[in-house]
């Protein structure tokens, strides 16, 4: 196949069965009928399994990030042992935000950290507009990969304005968020400037996953849900749909998603997303009640679940399948990331009893 028939016209059109268009997990995203709920973790990829552990020991983050190959298999790592629907590939929000020109660091046990922190007009100006080009080695991974998952789909995915915002302007993690919010309610000029070319590089990374073949994208606005819902609409809705809505045309369906984010739901769904992420604090029944019902929903399992004996983690999978059929599309998911601790016997049971339980009740018609 040529490049230019992988592209996102071809895609659009290619929901042969079998293919990745046409699996589970894309139908679910498009409100279709499943043979059974899809499920696949945020944070799928990474530290709760020995064998990513191992080929990461001498490596640093960033680093594999930059290495086609290491991310490849890590990418790979889940999908074989828990036979999820779906696979993501394995990067991490600051990678083109770096790429763009902004000295940061991935520190363990930490996370993003900035050398020289964005706080002014000048600082904004350092982060450079990307291209494919900058990210040759996402390009060339997801080309790969999509290759050796055939039809199981690979999601891109990349951090959204809020989110990367607060880390460039911290400097690195952050409880509250104050540096970020006193720079947004003090200079909303600033505050805009900064949010405008950051939506450019998320777009622009996104767009270079999706010509490379991705079959869905999520943005992860992660601290969104630090944010009243007329500050957000406010802030941060026109950004985040600069990005959705600048791929609605892409051909591929778009997961939008938050932490903490109850009072944002409505509004995220409104950026441009067919799917809105949902966490544990939110039955996915009330969340469909804010989204509409014409989106799809992911999510609701509180990672810290999986942490408890059997019997709690399958009465809540059952609980979360059973609010999960007032949605016009549900994938099955947790409400944030895997944590390291987890035992990934567990994850493999879970998505085995998804399966079973939504494949059955398929079967009932
Ligand atoms: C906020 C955020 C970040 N990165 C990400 C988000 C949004 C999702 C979320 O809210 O959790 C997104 C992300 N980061 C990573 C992925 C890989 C794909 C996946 O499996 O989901 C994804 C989707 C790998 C990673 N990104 C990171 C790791 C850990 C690196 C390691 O192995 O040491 C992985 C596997 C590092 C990272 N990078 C970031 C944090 C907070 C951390 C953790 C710091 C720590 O506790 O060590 C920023």
């Amino acid at each position: 196949m040529t490049t230019e028939t992988t592209g996102t016209a071809a895609r659009d059109g290619d929901s042969r069965p079998g293919g990745p268009a046409d699996s589970p997990f894309i139908r679910a995203c498009r409100r279709r009928p499943t043979p059974h709920t899809p499920v696949w973790f945020m944070r799928q990829a990474g530290r709760s399994l020995p064998e990513y552990r191992e080929i990461r020991a001498s490596v640093p983050m960033l680093e594999s990030c930059r290495r086609p190959e290491l991310v490849t298999e890590i990418t790979l790592q889940p999908v074989r042992r828990h036979g999820v629907d779906a696979a993501i590939l394995f990067s991490d929000i600051v990678v083109p935000v770096a790429a763009a020109g902004v000295d940061l660091d991935i520190v363990p046990g930490t996370g993003p950290v900035v050398a020289e922190p964005i706080r002014t007009a000048a600082d904004v100006q350092r982060i450079r507009p990307i291209t494919r080009e900058d990210v040759p080695y996402v390009d060339e991974a997801v080309r790969q990969l999509v290759v050796e998952l055939g039809d199981t789909p690979l999601i891109g995915f990349a951090g959204a304005p809020f989110t990367l915002a607060s880390y460039l302007v911290e400097g690195g993690p952050s409880r509250t968020h104050a540096k970020t919010k006193a720079l947004m309610y003090g200079d909303e000029e600033l505050w805009h400037a900064l949010c405008d070319r950051l939506a450019e590089v998320t777009l622009a990374f996104l767009r270079v996953q999706i010509e490379a073949g991705v079959s869905a994208v999520q943005l992860f606005d992660s601290w969104a849900g630090a944010l009243s819902e007329a500050d957000y609409r406010r802030y941060v809705l026109p950004h985040s749909t600069a990005v959705l809505s600048g791929l609605a045309h892409a051909g591929v369906p778009r997961i939008h998603f938050g932490v903490g984010t109850a009072e944002l739901l409505g509004a995220m769904g409104e950026a441009g997303a067919d799917v809105v992420g949902v966490d544990w604090r939110t039955p996915l029944d009330v969340a469909t009640g804010r989204i509409g019902a014409d989106k799809a929903v992911q999510g609701n399992l509180d990672p810290c679940v999986l942490l408890a004996p059997w019997p709690v983690v399958e009465a809540e999978v059952r609980r979360i399948l059973e609010q999960g059929r007032a949605a016009p599309g549900h994938v099955f998911n947790l409400g944030h990331g895997v944590l390291p601790e987890t035992d990934p016997e567990v994850l493999t049971r879970v998505v085995a009893l998804v399966h079973e339980l939504s494949s059955r009740r398929a079967d009932q018609g």
